[in-house]
């Protein structure tokens, strides 16, 4: 079922097939269906720029369908139409889809699927229109709304042919998948496309790894009280709350399988129920999801379905790990020394050309996360200049080169070669994240800790440290 104003032309001298398709599609909530029994008239109302799908009958008296079909394909090519036939035969659906139609129904036995047949070509019209404008932007040099991105620290052409790529998608009402290794920025991207779309609704994140069909159905529907044995109050759910927002859905790629059926059924229907409510409502919300895992790899190895993954891959925002731009390093390092001394209320130090030369040797498994902790470290440890050495114990294993300052042993503990409780629970912290591509989830599994307790762990770190 559909609720669109999108307007469906039909032309067909059979009167009772355009009466039935005008019923059929009308109950299926096409709200907006033009009627033509003369292939001429209908072609002028073509010509005249309106309709967004054509169902066309081939055989009409006064004008073929093929000669409209070819007419409209020189016109206006972006139009998706769909072509009734009698003579249900392949050769002639071959010929007419050569001719650049979007889908073909043969009469009668078909004629149920032209809900489906019709939605599938008003998707496919509003990825042609998105790639259009996408091609026009990529020549244009400016941005239209720069603001948006001013959180995004870059100059990397590949990041600004991202931006313009958001610009020209940002209408869409298809969900955006953001991917791209641990801390490239994804949640950062998100914000910036909510921002740019000028959504009035708030922005919504979810870290939904780990959920199982029942706790995410719960976290984005919610449920009425007394819903279910232990519902003492009702619960919005976070898809109501991002009405006229975005939702963000973090970490996709952890998503059970039973759990991506939820998440594939409310995409396609953007339709949903409360835990104990049994009204269907509607959610206007803009999805957006994120995950650093390799998908397509997931598909191929039965961990992700395949249809949620087709659904997903449509417009897909790819962002470079910080290695692929090595030209931002000295951007992002002025702009988080910046950040972390007046946070600290502490002058600006001095940036050594050899602190620079070392971060841009590194690899940046955690990238640009990474590089804020490491800088916000190094700040808290200067005295007034951020020289190769305040790296040392940060930055141990540069690929080709020895640890800057380092004299084979990697670790010192405060001048003592046993480490403390404290520090060896520091280290341990750091090679869990390290080992979890700086997944704090992963790292505190690894750990056998809670996600919160590795969190508290950290925060109490970085208040000590700025002590
Ligand atoms: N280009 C950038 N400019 C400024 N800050 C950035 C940039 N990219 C990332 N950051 C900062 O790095 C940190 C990590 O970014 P973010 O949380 O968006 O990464 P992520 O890809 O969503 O990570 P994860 O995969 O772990 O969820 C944030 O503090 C973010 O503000």
């Amino acid at each position: 079922m559909s609720d669109s104003n999108q307007t469906i032309i039909v032309i067909d001298d059979d009167k009772p097939i355009l009466v039935n398709l005008e019923m059929v599609l009308q109950s299926d909530g096409f709200n907006s269906v033009e009627t033509f029994s003369s292939g001429i008239e209908g072609l002028e109302y073509i010509q005249s720029g309106k309709g967004d799908v054509v169902l066309l009958d081939l055989n009409l008296p006064e004008i073929s369908g093929l000669e409209i079909l070819k007419t409209i394909k020189k016109e206006r090519p972006l139009l998706p139409v769909i072509i009734i036939t009698g003579q249900n035969d392949v050769a002639t659906a071959v010929e007419i889809m050569k001719n650049g139609a979007f889908d073909y129904l043969a009469k009668p036995n078909d004629i149920g699927r032209v809900t489906v047949s019709v939605q599938n070509a008003l998707r496919m019209g509003e990825l042609r229109s998105s790639f259009t404008l996408l091609k026009r932007q990529f020549f244009k040099d400016d941005l239209d709304r720069p603001e948006a991105f001013a959180s995004i620290i870059t100059e990397n052409p590949a990041m600004y042919r991202i931006f313009h790529y958001m610009e020209a998608i940002r209408h869409t009402s298809q969900p955006v998948l953001i991917t791209g290794e641990t801390g490239v920025g994804k949640e950062l991207f998100a914000r910036a496309f909510h921002t740019l779309c000028g959504c009035e609704g708030e922005f919504i994140p979810l870290d939904v790894s780990f959920h199982d069909n029942i706790m995410l159905t719960d976290a984005l529907f919610g449920h009425v009280k007394g819903a279910y044995t232990g519902a003492e109050d009702t619960r919005g759910g976070l898809v109501k709350a991002a009405k006229g927002g975005t939702l963000l859905l973090d970490e996709i790629g952890d998503l059970s399988l039973e759990a991506q059926s939820v998440l594939l059924r409310f995409i396609q229907e953007r339709e949903f129920r409360q835990g104990g409510d049994d009204r269907l409502q509607y959610s206007d919300a803009r999805i957006i999801l994120a995950t650093n895992r390799d998908l397509q790899a997931m598909v191929y190895e039965g961990k992700f379905r395949k249809d949620l993954y087709y659904r997903l891959e449509t417009h897909n925002i790819n962002i470079p790990p910080l290695r692929k731009r090595y030209g931002d390093i000295v951007l992002l390092t002025e702009h988080f020394v910046a950040l972390s001394c007046e946070d600290l209320s502490i002058p600006v130090p001095v940036i050594s050309p050899g602190f620079i030369k070392v971060l841009e040797s590194y690899s940046f498994p955690g990238n640009v996360r990474e590089l804020q902790n490491i800088i916000q470290h190094a700040v808290t440890m200067s005295a007034g200049e951020l020289s190769a050495e305040s790296l040392a114990d940060k930055i141990d294993q540069i690929p080709g080169e020895k640890a800057p300052g380092g004299d084979g042993k990697s670790i010192l503990f405060g001048g003592r070669d046993f480490p403390t409780l404290k520090e060896a629970e520091n280290l341990l912290v750091d090679e869990a994240l390290k080992k979890a591509d700086y997944h704090q989830g992963k790292a505190a599994e690894l750990l056998g800790i809670s996600r919160q307790a590795l969190n508290k762990r950290l925060r109490q770190r970085s208040e000590a440290l700025s002590e």
